[in-house]
């Protein structure tokens, strides 16, 4: 929308999409204050519960709740409406994109594209290819992106690709640690910022991913690589078990009041 081209947002839930339009347009203004975005050609926005909206569409980039099944279904719903020449970049923060391709008409189509939280201030993206994503997709999602002014890193494809393989037992182990008593979420995360140079901590991290999606894709690493090192902390089955997804519910590893 804010790079002037025209964005259908599709939901099955309305409440999120009455919501959405205030959203793009805050972050928008975040964005531009931030420098992020220089852009003032805004295209139009539109929401629709009906994904058949998208079938004239070029390029469809699906976001929907990091579950296998959920992806594959919206994903073989995609494919039978949009052309051959449409692209499809799955967002998924940790399914392999070849599992993912199995439920679509083209495989070759379709690539990973994982754009980082926030998205509209950070500009680079874990660009997947998986086996059977082709050179001429792949030109097109790299085109595509970089019209936005992204940067594009291609990874291969695996389980969490290349950031959540590291980032999610990363976030897992902190959450560990909170668990143990060792240190506070607050202490953790200075360790990251102030040692390590990180932008912020795993914990902060995890709050701003959502700790419903951070336990999602843990169990999507655990089941693909049968490593117990992803078996999510009872902490974090907790805090979702309570509601406490982070920001965008007010509370996480930490409060927040008016930040979502
Ligand atoms: N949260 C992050 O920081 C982050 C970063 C990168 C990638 N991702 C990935 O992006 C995807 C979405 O993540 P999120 O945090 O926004 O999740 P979320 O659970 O907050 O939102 C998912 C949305 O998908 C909608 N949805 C569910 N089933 C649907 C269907 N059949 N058709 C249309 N919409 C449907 C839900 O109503 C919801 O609004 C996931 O695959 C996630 O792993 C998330």
């Amino acid at each position: 929308v804010g790079n002037g081209l025209p964005v259908t947002l599709v939901d099955v839930d309305r409440a999120v999409l009455d919501r959405a339009r205030g959203e793009v347009t805050r972050h928008l203004r975040l964005a531009r204050l931030m420098g992020a975005q220089t852009g003032t050609d805004v295209a139009e926005l539109r929401t629709t519960v009906d994904l058949s909206d998208v079938a004239d569409a070029d390029v469809v980039v699906e976001a929907v709740t990091e579950l296998a099944d959920v992806k594959a279904k919206v994903l073989a719903e995609v494919s039978a409406l949009v052309g051959p020449e449409a692209l499809v970049l799955t967002n998924t923060s940790a399914i392999p994109v070849d599992e993912l391709a199995g439920s679509v008409a083209y495989p070759e189509r379709t690539v990973g594209a994982h754009f980082m939280n926030p998205p509209y201030l950070i500009k680079t993206v874990e660009v997947v290819r998986g086996p059977r994503s082709s050179e001429a997709a792949l030109a097109v999602a790299r085109d595509f992106l970089t019209g936005m002014g992204r940067e594009v890193v291609v990874v291969g494809d695996g389980p969490g690709f290349v950031i959540n393989r590291v980032l999610q037992r990363m976030i897992n182990e902190a959450a560990r640690i909170a668990d143990e008593g060792l240190a506070t979420p607050e202490e953790i995360d200075l360790l990251f910022t102030g040692c390590l140079g990180h932008r912020t901590g795993p914990l902060a991290t995890a709050d701003l991913i959502g700790l419903d999606n951070v336990v999602d894709s843990l169990r999507v690493l655990r089941d693909r690589t049968g490593d117990q090192g992803y078996e999510p902390s009872a902490l974090l089955l907790a805090k979702v078990a309570d509601g406490d997804f982070g920001r965008k519910t007010g509370r996480g590893f930490y409060e927040h009041r008016g930040t979502k």
